[in-house]
């Protein structure tokens, strides 16, 4: 029988994190489970504390008070077991741009101990993966940006880890190629991997996630599927100019926001709500 989402094992537990740079407190206290398999996005504003919590899920940061777990490993006190189940994907391109796609790979690859005969099994497997399969010999430098975001992709893939983390994987990226890198992080997770993302993109969110997390200032406001959040707040908006100030109200259908938009001098539009809304509705802040 398959396993119901409550029943599942949990890929990533953080429990009460918070993080201090001298002055600024940047985590608050996370509390958070993503379950195995799931695919789940951190949404936020710039400075809400996204990739600090990503650094200290992959060890390249230490919490200054909680604990978190990558597949049952504590990332502080079991480091490398917790580090091995971790695929990360920076924000910032940081490939070697004078070596080659392949060389790039295997010295990640040389990283965790994987053979030479595996590591070539691996690259080859994950470059036609990722539809670079014809790119392997050529120096990063040629490369253009989806290009390069895939091959950080395949090198976070490459030790087969069980958690991948994308921080904000299609930033800078035109629409059409974003929509490819969607559909790549999609195969991902039906393949079996649990997916950690950041992004300020609400569409990202909404398109891929099961389940958001919003974060503002170090703290998590509110979890839940995007359907959902939407549905609580009802699914149409009608936006209203009222004494120079746009205000939005929310109705649970599109014929009494509508029948609300005859009654109102200042309406002016009626649209379905998205994730921006319920963001905007919590925090009275935009994610974007
Ligand atoms: N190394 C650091 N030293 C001092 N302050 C830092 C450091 N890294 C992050 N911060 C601060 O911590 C807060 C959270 O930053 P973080 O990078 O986690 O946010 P973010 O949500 O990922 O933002 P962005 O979307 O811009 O990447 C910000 O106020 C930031 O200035």
């Amino acid at each position: 029988m398959a396993e119901s989402a409550a029943t599942k094992p949990v890929a990533i537990e953080i429990r009460g994190l918070k993080k201090r740079y001298r002055q600024v407190e940047a985590l608050k206290g996370i509390t958070l489970k993503v379950k195995e398999g799931e695919l789940f996005a951190y949404l936020g504003p710039n400075g809400s504390g996204k990739t600090t919590t990503i650094k200290i899920l992959v060890g390249l940061a230490r919490a200054s008070e909680g604990e978190a777990f990558v597949n049952g490993y504590n990332v502080e006190k079991e480091s490398i077991n917790a580090k091995r189940q971790c695929g990360y994907v920076p924000q910032a391109i940081n490939l070697d741009h004078e070596l080659t796609v392949e060389e790039n790979l295997d010295i990640h690859g040389r990283l965790f101990d994987m053979s030479r005969s595996y590591r070539r099994e691996r690259i080859d497997y994950l470059l036609e993966y990722v539809g670079l399969k014809d790119r392997k010999k050529s120096p990063v430098k040629e490369l253009s940006g989806g290009m390069k975001r895939r091959v950080m992709i395949a090198r976070a893939l490459l030790h087969e880890p069980k958690v991948l983390f994308l921080d904000e994987p299609t930033v800078g990226l035109d629409p059409a190629i974003r929509r490819k890198i969607w559909a790549l992080v999609k195969k991902i997770q039906m393949d079996g991997t649990t997916i950690f993302l950041t992004t300020h993109y609400i569409e990202e969110a909404e398109f891929l996630a099961d389940r958001v997390a919003f974060l503002s200032e170090g703290t998590i406001i509110t979890v839940g599927k995007p359907q959902e959040l939407i549905d609580d707040l009802g699914r149409w908006a009608l936006d209203v100019v009222e004494n120079e100030r746009m205000h939005t109200l929310y109705f649970p259908t599109q014929e009494e926001a509508k029948r609300h938009a005859v009654l109102h001098p200042g309406a002016f539009s009626v649209r379905r709500v998205n994730l921006e809304d319920v963001f905007l509705s919590l925090t009275g802040q935009r994610v974007g």
